[in-house]
């Protein structure tokens, strides 16, 4: 019987299941990709994993004719249009119409072909504006979203309701992970589309690389930002898929908030960057603060272990390799 009351029921299971078919929807992106590095180090041999251009999840032919051939055991959705505040922002009718696509085909064809439990990935954009700090989930629909991502938010959390509604209607294992603001290798470096981090990390590299004087940050560098590294994002979605059941999304953080001030002056220190920053308050801050009470998640038995700077020098050093490199 499903769990409907949010007690947690484990499994234990996933674990045991090395050669289960897994469909890691997303793949080549930040968290698609942290997840396969996860599941392969673990010892998972049968992944099934599709390119956007192999496999559209936006057509709901090909992803239906997808389970159907290929019926996958586990899925997890790590797939889906995702950017920072201004990409937010600008394609509001993309990142409505497009997360509620990819997640609706997918949710739908898995319950359909039989898969035995199912991962969606939601945000943490999805509680209210000004919701209580630390955000506990029951925070969900108790007041306005904040307008720069509104569009996302409800898409996201029209997945967590599907995932309840599935649940309910034919108890069947989909749970929901509401994952914090995430950097670590394979970010997206686009200068305008892509989140704080990623953004700032190649700004004060180009402006190292240049001999620039200043770099500009958007927003009055006041709102508070909660960073976790996703290599700990997969290794919670891992646990998640063991050993929990429940009817509930799941806050996944770090625990540790810290101003976009004083985020730019850890990049700009791991980065080397000597210059001094302007702040352009014409772009938006966004939010004012969302930290996510993680007290669900530690209780079942998780933690994270990555600190930020660590993090940041670790994606750094990435960055270099893989995206400076790769240029030259
Ligand atoms: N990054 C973050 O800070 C956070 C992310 N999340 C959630 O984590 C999940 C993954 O995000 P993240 O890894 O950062 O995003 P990325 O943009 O890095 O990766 C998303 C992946 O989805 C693929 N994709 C997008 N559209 C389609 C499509 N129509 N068909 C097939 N594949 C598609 C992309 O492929 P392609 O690039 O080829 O289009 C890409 O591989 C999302 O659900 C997101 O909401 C939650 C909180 C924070
Ligand atoms: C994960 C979460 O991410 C998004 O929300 P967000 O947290 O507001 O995202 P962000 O990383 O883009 O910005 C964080 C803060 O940082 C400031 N900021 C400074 N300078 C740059 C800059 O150069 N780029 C960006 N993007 N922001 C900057 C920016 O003005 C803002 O105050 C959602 O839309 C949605 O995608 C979502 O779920």
């Amino acid at each position: 019987m499903a769990d409907t009351t949010g007690s947690e029921m484990k499994s234990g299971s996933f674990m045991l299941e090395k050669s289960a078919k897994i469909f890691v929807a997303g793949h080549r992106g930040l968290v698609g990709s942290a997840i396969v590095r996860k599941l392969q180090d673990q010892g998972f041999t049968n992944l099934v994993l599709r390119t956007h251009s192999e496999l559209d999840l936006t057509s709901q032919s090909d992803v239906e004719s997808f389970f159907a051939t290929q019926k996958p055991v586990y899925v997890i959705l790590a797939a889906a249009k995702v950017g920072g505040i201004h990409a937010n922002n600008t394609y509001p009718a993309d990142f409505i119409g497009v997360n509620l696509q990819i997640q609706t085909n997918v949710i739908h064809s898995a319950y359909k072909h039989g898969v035995k439990k199912l991962l969606f990935l939601g945000s943490s954009c999805i509680y209210p504006k000004f919701a209580p700090q630390p955000i506990p989930e029951s925070a969900l629909l108790t007041g306005p979203l904040e307008p720069t991502n509104e569009w996302y938010a409800i898409a996201k959390i029209a997945g967590i309701k599907m995932c309840q509604a599935y649940r309910l209607q034919h108890q069947w294992d989909a749970i929901s992970g509401m994952p914090t603001n995430l950097y670590g290798q394979n970010d997206n470096f686009h200068p305008e589309n892509s989140h704080v981090l990623p953004a700032l990390m190649r700004r004060f590299h180009e402006a190292k690389a240049n001999n620039a004087d200043e770099v500009v940050v958007w927003g009055s560098g006041s709102p508070l930002r909660e960073f976790l590294h996703v290599d700990d994002l997969a290794d919670a979605c891992v646990f998640l898929m063991d050993q929990y059941s429940g009817f509930e999304h799941v806050n996944v953080g770090s625990g540790v908030e810290v101003t976009i001030k004083e985020l730019a002056e850890l990049v700009k220190e791991v980065v080397g960057f000597k210059g001094k920053l302007v702040w352009d308050c014409t772009k938006p801050d966004g939010t004012p603060r969302k930290l996510m009470d993680n007290s669900k998640l530690a209780s079942l038995g998780w933690t994270p272990k990555i600190s930020l700077k660590d993090g940041l020098s670790q994606t750094y050093e990435w960055y270099l390799e893989n995206v400076v490199q790769q240029k030259q």
